[in-house]
């Protein structure tokens, strides 16, 4: 059948209104949301009613993406697929336009997103190839694809798929989900936000102003039993060191996001002060320790030398000293005790 792209319009989970890019079927009238601008396309699926783990377990056997998000019109009805449509393409457009990055893996790979995964599901995931969200539960959380940065993290995932490929349990695997967390928050970035906390506009809705992780302040939130103090760390001595969390990838991510949030925004953390170096600075330095220097199996030390490096590639030193940005990088790792 043929199709021609269309605009389409659509609301989002928050009621706002978006136009965006969609596809006919010039033969039966229907609407998809496919994307043809952007890449190999931006590919928006809904799961049907089927459990999770089924799902899940569909697409990494057999590529299942879920079924079309059809409409027999250029408006589209179905606010967690215009949120996930929507936003997959400001995440594609912020590695093109940062970076030169065309994709997650700079060859225009296909962005193919599924909604409505699991009944209820209060979580979103990167399977190895596309990216999953869950409706939430209403009360802990709402559709997770409403969320930018929930979005960004999910397609950082994606492009550390095809770069680092850092492993996902231990050490490898909570750098792996700070740096989704740091290009999440820096993708986000949205103005009277607190770009440092995560997820905070699908979480709690009920709760203004918390959020899933802070960076800032990351032992401002509880956990639970994992850590010691029950919060996240913000130091490498309160690391989790136990089984859970495939070895707490997304607990002890929070001691680099710390490490991120001080080189960007500065501060005094356990008596090291940091003079900030900005957002701009900050995510090239990032980008480049992810691109350049880390590897699968890099672990907390590492990161501090890739970010040290690559911030001595883009900031060189000048008089023989290191300079600001160097400093900035070293005295950050040196607050949350990574050595
Ligand atoms: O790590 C994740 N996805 O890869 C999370 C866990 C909590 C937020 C929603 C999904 C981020
Ligand atoms: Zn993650």
């Amino acid at each position: 059948a043929e199709s021609e792209p269309v605009t389409a319009r659509g609301m989002d989970i928050f009621g706002d209104l978006h136009s965006f890019q969609a596809v006919k079927d010039t033969t039966t009238g229907e609407h998809y949301l496919f994307d043809g601008t952007r890449a190999d396309g931006v590919h928006t699926f809904e799961a049907g009613r089927m459990p999770e783990f089924s799902f899940i377990l569909l697409s990494a056997l057999l590529g299942f993406t879920g079924f079309e998000v059809k409409s027999s019109s250029n408006f589209f009805y179905d606010p967690a697929a215009v949120s996930a449509h929507t936003n997959a393409g400001k995440v594609y457009d912020y590695y093109q336009e940062k970076f030169n990055r065309d994709s997650l893996d700079n060859e225009g790979m296909k962005l193919i997103s599924t909604v409505h995964i699991g009944d209820k599901w209060n979580n979103a995931a990167w399977n190895g190839k596309q990216m999953l969200y869950g409706d939430g539960d209403g009360q802990r959380m709402i559709s997770l694809s409403g969320s930018l940065d929930v979005i960004g993290h999910e397609m950082t995932h994606g492009v550390i798929t095809n770069t680092a490929d850092l492993v996902y349990e231990g050490e490898s695997g909570a750098i792996n989900e700070s740096i989704a967390d740091i290009m999440g928050a820096f993708i986000e970035n949205k103005p009277g936000e607190d770009m440092w906390l995560l997820g905070e506009d699908v979480w709690t809705p009920n709760t203004p102003g918390d959020g899933l992780r802070s960076m800032s302040d990351p032992a401002s939130v509880y956990l639970g039993g994992y850590t010691e103090s029950g919060y996240y760390p913000d130091h490498y001595d309160d690391r989790y060191i136990g089984e859970l969390d495939n070895g707490g990838v997304h607990i002890n991510s929070s001691i680099n996001n710390k490490a991120a949030h001080l080189i960007t925004a500065g501060g005094t953390h356990y008596g090291v002060t940091v003079t900030g170096i900005g957002k701009d600075k900050a995510e090239k330095i990032f980008y480049r320790a992810l691109t350049l220097y880390l590897t699968a199996s890099s672990d907390f030390s590492h990161m501090r030398e890739a970010a040290v490096q690559s911030a001595r590639d883009l900031y060189p030193d000048k008089t023989g000293e290191p300079s600001a940005e160097v400093q900035a990088v070293m005295a950050a790792y040196d607050a949350v005790g990574v050595e």
